[in-house]
């Protein structure tokens, strides 16, 4: 991604991530439809370029530069509305209408600010179903990740006919019972999710070619790479538990990232080991005072470059 895009996604991630935080944060039991609707008004403020902060300055910036629309912001908020007082979802429809408030709406945000590739035959609306399935495809792996801990906050976000159409109920989930019935149910769930990652994937390569990366691993991340392909006949779908260790163990790193902190590791090694060296030639000479001075060249001979070529 270029560096403008970087900043425009991250300004977008912030104000994701702390309008999240409002209803599942450390404060969340404070939050009330009350201090939803003031956040929204700080919304509608910072993309009339009045930012309330440094964070709300960073998303008004990216809003005087990049054509995104509010809307989906308010969307996303509406969501976080949904999870003040809603627990259940009776429907499939009633849970995609809440990814879609939550998660879809993440790729409605982003799409203006990655772009559609100039030479795409695409219509802009179906790139844009793909970045909405994108975020319904993660939401709903979320929600499949996350099955034992929203229990215990008292929320059950799958569909409550499909469980007991499965011959599951309310109390299966609070026990936490990994029963054949409940495999079975998870296979299905499962290959819904897919689905979406599958819809996602078609739209990644219509967006400008320097978007594409990181959309690309966020659908093949979460949604391939760890999926049972379609020819293994899986007679148990990996469970929940299973799902998530593979989903965290394959969450988006980038490779950078790893060759910094071996370069890091190298670096401090060195420095080590020449302050080892020295401290061992400075004991040494500074037990008779003449040879300081012939210790210190020594030193500067052998350990210096180790040092310099530290820094
Ligand atoms: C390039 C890229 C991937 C950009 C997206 C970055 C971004 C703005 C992410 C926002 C995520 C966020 C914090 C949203 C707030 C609400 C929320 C928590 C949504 C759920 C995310 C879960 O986040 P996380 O993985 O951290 O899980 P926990 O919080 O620990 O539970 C969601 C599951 C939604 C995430 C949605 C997306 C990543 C959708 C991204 C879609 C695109 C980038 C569109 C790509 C375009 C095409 C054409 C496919």
């Amino acid at each position: 991604m270029t560096p403008e895009r970087r900043k425009a996604v991250w300004a977008i991630y912030v104000w994701c991530r702390r309008t999240d935080e409002l209803v599942d944060g450390p404060n969340s039991s404070y939050i009330t439809p009350k201090a939803l609707d003031r956040w929204e008004k700080r919304l509608e403020d910072l993309f009339e370029g009045r930012p309330y902060d440094m964070y709300d300055a960073a998303l008004s910036d990216t809003a005087s530069k990049f054509p995104i629309d509010i809307q989906p912001f308010r969307d996303m908020i509406e969501g976080m509305r949904l999870d003040l007082w809603k627990s259940r979802y009776r429907t499939f429809d009633e849970l995609y209408l809440y990814c879609y408030y939550v998660a879809g709406t993440v790729g409605l945000m982003t799409v203006p600010v990655m772009g559609i590739a100039p030479d795409s035959k695409a219509s802009a609306e179906s790139v844009y179903n793909a970045a909405l399935a994108l975020g319904i495809a993660n939401q709903l792996t979320n929600i499949l990740r996350d099955v034992g801990e929203d229990s215990r906050r008292g929320r059950i976000y799958l569909p409550l006919d499909e469980l007991a159409q499965a011959g599951l109920t309310e109390e299966d989930i609070f026990r936490g019972k990994v029963t054949d019935k409940w495999r079975r149910f998870m296979k299905g769930q499962i290959q819904r999710a897919r689905l979406f990652f599958d819809e996602a994937e078609k739209g990644v390569m219509h967006l400008d070619s320097a978007s594409r990366w990181p959309s690309w691993h966020r659908c093949g991340c979460t949604g391939r790479s760890w999926t049972p392909s379609r020819r293994t006949t899986t007679t148990t779908s990996p469970s929940a538990r299973t799902w998530a260790r593979r989903r965290s163990s394959c969450l988006y790193r980038p490779r950078t990232r790893g060759r910094l902190f071996r370069h890091e590791q190298r670096k401090a090694k060195r420095s080590r080991r020449s302050d080892v060296i020295f401290f061992f030639f400075f004991f040494l000479l500074s037990c008779h005072p003449t040879m300081i001075f012939a210790g210190c060249c020594i030193y500067s001979a052998i350990c210096l470059p180790y040092t310099c070529r530290g820094i």
